[in-house]
Formats: C-alpha cells, sequence, structure tokens
C-alpha cells in the first residue's frame, strides 16, 4: 500500500513538478493481475485500481490501517471503468459492466473482485473512506442514473455529471461519488472552478486516447499549479486545492469525494479575477 501523508497549501507552493506529481498523482493503478491501493493521510481517504486477469484479486489486511480486514472500519465504492467484472462481497455477487459501481458499506469481511474475461480484463476504481455505520451494499447501474447537463459549446465544456453515491438514493457515511463525462469537441471540466475546504476530492482520469492529457489544474485559486495526466491516472485534491482541468481532447472521469459534511452541492465556487 502506497501511503501519502497530508500537504498543507503554504509548503505545496514551494513544490517542482516532481514533488507536485510524487504528492498529489497516483499512476499505475491498473496493472493486469494486480490490486494496487494507495492511502492518503488527506481524509484517510484509500484509492486504487484492480485488474483481475484468471484469478480473483482479494482485498486483505493492510498494515497501515491496522485492522482485521480492509473494511472493518471503512465503506467502499468500486466503479468499472472498461471491461465487465463481478465483485464478491460476503457471498453476494454484483456483476458490473462499463460505468457500473457497487457500494458495499463498513464490516463487509470478504471482498473479491474478477473479471468475466480475461483476455478483456474488469478495469475496476476502489475508493474508500472512514466509516463508522454499516449501510447496505447497493448496485447502481449506469442507466439508474440520471445525468445531469452542465456547459456549453461556446465554453467548450459539455459534460453529462452522474451523481451515483450521494446520500439520495444509496446511503453512505461520508463517501459521495459518481462520474462525469465531457462531449467530443469539450474539453473542460469544473471550470468555473470551486474549492470546498470541508471536503477531499479524487479525480480519476479515463478514457483518454494514449496520445491524449488533461492539464489538471491544482492549488490555491489564487496560486494554481498544474499537472500533466494520462489515462486512468488519479489526482488527490486536498481540501484547499481547487480542481478543474482541459483535454487535449474529451475524456470522463471519476469523482469522488469525503469529509466534514455530506452534501455534493457544497462548494466555494472561484471567480475567474481570483484565479491566478
Ligand atoms: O465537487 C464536485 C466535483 O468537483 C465534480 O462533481 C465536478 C464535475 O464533475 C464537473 O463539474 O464536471
Ligand atoms: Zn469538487
Amino acid at each position: 500500500m502506497d501511503v501519502r501523508f497530508a500537504t498543507n497549501p503554504d509548503d505545496a507552493r514551494h513544490y517542482g513538478t516532481d514533488e507536485l506529481r510524487r504528492r498529489y498523482l497516483v499512476q499505475g493503478m491498473f496493472t493486469p493481475g494486480e490490486l494496487r491501493l494507495t492511502y492518503s493521510h488527506q481524509d484517510r481517504v484509500v484509492l486504487g485500481g484492480a485488474v483481475p486477469l484468471a484469478e480473483p484479486l482479494r482485498l486483505g489486511a493492510y498494515d497501515p490501517l491496522r485492522t482485521a480486514y480492509f473494511a472493518e472500519r471503512r465503506e467502499l465504492a468500486v466503479f468499472c471503468t472498461g471491461g465487465r467484472g463481478t465483485v464478491t462481497a460476503d457471498g453476494a455477487e454484483f456483476d458490473l459492466g462499463p460505468r457500473d459501481l457497487v457500494y458495499l458499506g463498513m464490516g463487509t469481511r470478504e471482498i473479491a473482485l474478477s473479471s468475466a474475461d480475461p483476455a478483456d480484463p474488469a478495469r475496476l476504481y476502489l475508493f474508500s473512506t472512514p466509516a463508522h455505520q454499516a449501510h447496505p451494499a447497493v448496485l447502481v447501474r449506469e442507466s439508474d442514473v440520471e445525468g445531469v447537463e452542465l456547459g456549453s459549446p461556446d465554453n467548450a465544456n459539455v459534460r453529462t455529471l452522474r451523481k451515483y453515491v450521494d446520500g439520495t438514493t444509496v446511503r453512505s457515511c461520508q463517501l459521495m461519488m459518481g462520474y462525469t463525462a465531457l462531449a467530443p469537441g469539450s474539453v473542460w471540466n469544473t471550470m468555473p472552478a470551486h474549492t470546498h475546504v470541508r471536503r477531499t476530492e479524487c479525480y480519476l482520469y479515463f478514457d483518454l486516447g494514449p496520445d491524449d492529457r488533461v492539464l489538471h489544474l491544482m492549488g490555491r485559486p489564487e496560486e494554481s499549479r498544474h499537472l500533466v495526466v494520462a489515462d486512468r491516472e488519479a489526482v488527490i485534491s486536498p481540501s484547499w486545492s481547487m480542481h478543474s482541468g482541459a483535454g487535449t481532447a474529451n475524456y470522463s472521469f471519476v469523482w469522488a469525494m469525503a469529509g466534514e459534511n455530506y452534501d455534493f452541492a457544497d462548494m466555494d465556487h472561484v471567480a475567474m479575477d481570483e484565479l491566478r
């Protein structure tokens, strides 16, 4: 398990490219036959990828957590970014196609991840947050979720946002998660930008071509920094960091949050003349 300690904006403003990437960019999560996890001390979120081949991959016990099993004190969601797979949770099987998600509550002991076809394995994204109460497991298919249309062609930010776990239909302790897809010809996400000092948020970018990149904007709005992000790489946004970006083509991203409150709409919008 890759462990990243929390950072603060007074130090982060001095980071160069390598240090920014080492602290906030998560790469190499989707490696065939492996389950790779990153533990961030920003709101103690865990994010990771699993690409099961012929053998299922299982969540185990991890020393940074010091619990008997992964979800003993945590809740977890698994989002399928491609391929088809099955999440088995204490004997219950959840089949996931592309863009389907399963939420698993605190106390789920045995979690195994498998692919329907090892030749086209499932690329499963995992996001987990500390929990204090057990909520039931729920499978959410993309077709169950109503899309919210955002943006305009003139601003090159036409996109569809889907909230899978936000406390309305699926209840969680603090985990909120969904994904946003940019329309062809649109490249900007989350502009005008925002922060939400009450929550950490992670973006996993996917559906990028091999030569496409997203220039992800982070940092305090008045002192922005950027990360050049490739397909299936994630960015950890501490509570003080804005999170926005523009791609060399359209793309999708899974957003996931945890923190103080449980209100998707709680954002502090940044006026254009505050950005620097
Ligand atoms: O706090 C919420 C998140 O940053 C995202 O939901 C924003 C987003 O998907 C978008 O504007 O495209
Ligand atoms: Zn946000």
